[in-house]
């Protein structure tokens, strides 16, 4: 009990608002991407029970938004092809959104027969990241896009955009931020609701990043945009915090800091949802999640995967309830 208290203690330190810091967002909503951004990037298959009791314990910690999965092509990413069955058996909380990842029009059909609700659509900003991701060119994945969004719209679904590879891509380097610009407008005109800006291998610096935001805030606002932070070179955080600084007031995250993309080797997590909530909390900003709780569901996917949790707030924490 004396260590549970200890912890609660530590978890309330990080609630503490350091006026002084330059972050101007007050509130600030947390799509946890764990389920489909994590777990497709196991080289173990999780078997379908463990994804529904991982999502319904997510579904208790005060998070707003989870992707709960994809239905992209089972010979492609075979970790999702228990698609249909982890959507329709997990609780759906009214409050909160389970958008699913789709690829194309078949993928959208299979959504649609388990009555999803919201969908996310996927573009990349280089060309060499959009053959091997979706074995098409830049182009032609967003006419894919139109086609999906056309039909969801019919639907009335609510869709988010993806841009991958916003600075930098495996195969082709370096990318221009006009390009991701334009792919932003592009996916606002087909009609998403918002556009997250993915840091695929999470080369993003605070200058690249300023840079970026620059260029896509001159075709939209920062109420338009997301973004989607991998922390390969331990530089998540701080790009959330540029983000922040340019008004962004949606981050996503994968609690423990699961994930990666089969399609970008070598690339990380996404940055962990404990360690943005706990930054977060320091700099007062309301997220409405409970970092006791998702401590509590990152060790529980931790053990499940048997391996260590990745994030650096879930080890300090998760380790005060142990007996010294
Ligand atoms: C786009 C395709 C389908 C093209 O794949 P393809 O091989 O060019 O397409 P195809 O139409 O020839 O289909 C091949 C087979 O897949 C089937 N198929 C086709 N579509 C579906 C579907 N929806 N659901 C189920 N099955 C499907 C289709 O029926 C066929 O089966 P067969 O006839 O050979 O038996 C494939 O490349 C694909 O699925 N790619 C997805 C890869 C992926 O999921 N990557 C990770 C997600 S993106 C990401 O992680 C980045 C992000 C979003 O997090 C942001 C960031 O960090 O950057």
């Amino acid at each position: 009990m004396a260590l549970y208290k200890y912890r609660n203690f530590l978890t309330r330190l990080s609630s503490i608002n350091y006026k002084n810091y330059s972050a101007t967002a007050t509130d600030v909503r947390i799509v946890e991407v764990g389920p489909r951004d994590g777990l497709q990037n196991e080289t173990v298959i999780v078997p379908t029970d463990v994804k529904v009791e991982f999502i319904n314990r997510l579904s208790e910690t005060g998070l707003k938004t989870i992707e709960a999965t994809s239905f992209v092509s089972a010979k492609w990413v075979p970790q999702m092809s228990d698609n249909t069955q982890v959507y329709s058996r997990i609780n759906k909380v009214p409050s909160i959104s389970y958008p699913v990842l789709i690829p194309n029009v078949k993928g959208l059909e299979s959504a649609l027969s388990v009555g999803a609700k919201e969908i996310a659509v996927f573009a990349s900003a280089s060309e060499g990241f959009a053959r091997k991701n979706t074995n098409c060119t830049i182009e032609e994945g967003l006419q894919r896009i139109k086609d999906v969004v056309d039909l969801a719209k019919k639907r009335d679904l609510k869709i988010r955009g993806y841009i991958s590879c916003i600075v930098g891509c495996p195969y082709d380097g370096y990318i221009k931020p006009s390009v991701v610009a334009k792919i932003t407008e592009t996916l606002l005109d087909f009609g998403c609701y918002e556009i997250s800006l993915g840091d695929t291998i999470g080369v993003g610096t605070i200058n690249t990043m300023k840079d970026l935001l620059k260029n896509v805030l001159t075709v939209t606002s920062p109420a338009k945009l997301a973004i989607h932070c991998h922390d390969t070179y331990g530089q998540a955080l701080v790009n959330v915090c540029t983000a922040l600084d340019f008004g962004i007031k949606v981050a996503d995250s994968s609690v423990s800091g699961l994930g990666g993309c089969p399609y970008a080797k070598g690339a990380t997590g996404n940055v962990a949802t404990e360690d943005l909530v706990y930054l977060l909390n320091g700099l007062g900003v309301n997220t409405g999640v409970d970092l006791n709780r998702l401590i509590e569901v990152g060790q529980f996917i931790s053990e499940a995967l048997k391996k260590p949790t990745s994030s650096k707030v879930n080890k300090a924490l998760y380790k005060n309830l142990k007996p010294v």
